[in-house]
């Protein structure tokens, strides 16, 4: 186990009241946490979204990658359904951190994609740990779920870990002229299924 479970309280948001549940890792004292809606207790399946930190599409409205829109419609989705989780994972920038993400946006300014922009500031394509999310679900009392998500990866990742992953249920949302090209190479180069729809891109690349 590499978290252990700090404090938890009440957070209503505009779609219903969650709890949030923060968590610690043990070894960098790095902080996470969970919006646990209603009652997740029981073996059916709990509706689970892992969600990657984001500040630019979280926070800042930023039509350059589809994260806050997700967000948004995986909250909905889950007090739609009166029960589930979403993971707020604190790996920013596929775990590169802020800065180098905005170092890896500069570089996808001149012509670089997003997998050529990690590659030329010396980082894999994602860096992200998912063994963590694993480890948060295990202190939740949860061992199996139907995914939020279009990201392969991220499945077998949580399976290894022996999360039990019963369904994946796709997000597809937040498509914009600004996030064609970045959207278009997480299907191309690390195997997203995504449905794109191909509008007119109004950037540089
Ligand atoms: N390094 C880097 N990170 C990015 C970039 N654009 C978005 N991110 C980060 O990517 C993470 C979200 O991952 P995505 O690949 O969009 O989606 P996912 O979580 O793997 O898959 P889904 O579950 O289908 O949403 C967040 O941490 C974002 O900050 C980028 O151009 N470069
Ligand atoms: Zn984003």
């Amino acid at each position: 186990m590499q978290l252990k479970h700090v404090a938890q309280a009440n957070l209503p948001t505009a779609w219903g009241c969650f709890t949030i549940v923060g968590f610690e890792e043990i070894a960098t004292g790095k902080d996470h946490a969970a919006l646990v809606f209603g009652d997740i207790s029981g073996d059916a399946p709990v509706l689970t979204r892992i969600h990657s930190e984001c500040l630019t599409g979280d926070a800042l409205f930023s039509l350059r990658c589809d994260c806050g829109f997700q967000l948004e419609a995986a909250l909905k989705q889950i007090a739609k359904e009166g029960r589930g989780i979403l993971i707020y994972h604190r790996q920013e920038g596929r775990n590169i951190g802020l800065l180098n993400k905005i170092r890896a946006y500069a570089l996808q300014d001149k012509g670089f994609d997003t997998v050529e922009a990690n590659e030329q500031l010396g980082f894999a394509a994602d860096e992200r740990d998912f063994t963590l999310c694993a480890d948060i679900l295990t202190l939740l009392g949860v061992s199996q779920i139907r995914l939020l998500t279009n990201n392969p990866e991220k499945i077998k990742v949580l399976e290894q870990s022996g999360i039990k992953i019963l369904q994946r249920v796709p997000l597809e949302v937040g498509e914009n002229p600004n996030n064609e090209h970045y959207l278009e190479t997480k299907v191309n180069k690390m195997g997203h299924l995504l449905h794109l729809h191909h509008g007119n891109c109004n950037c540089n690349h």
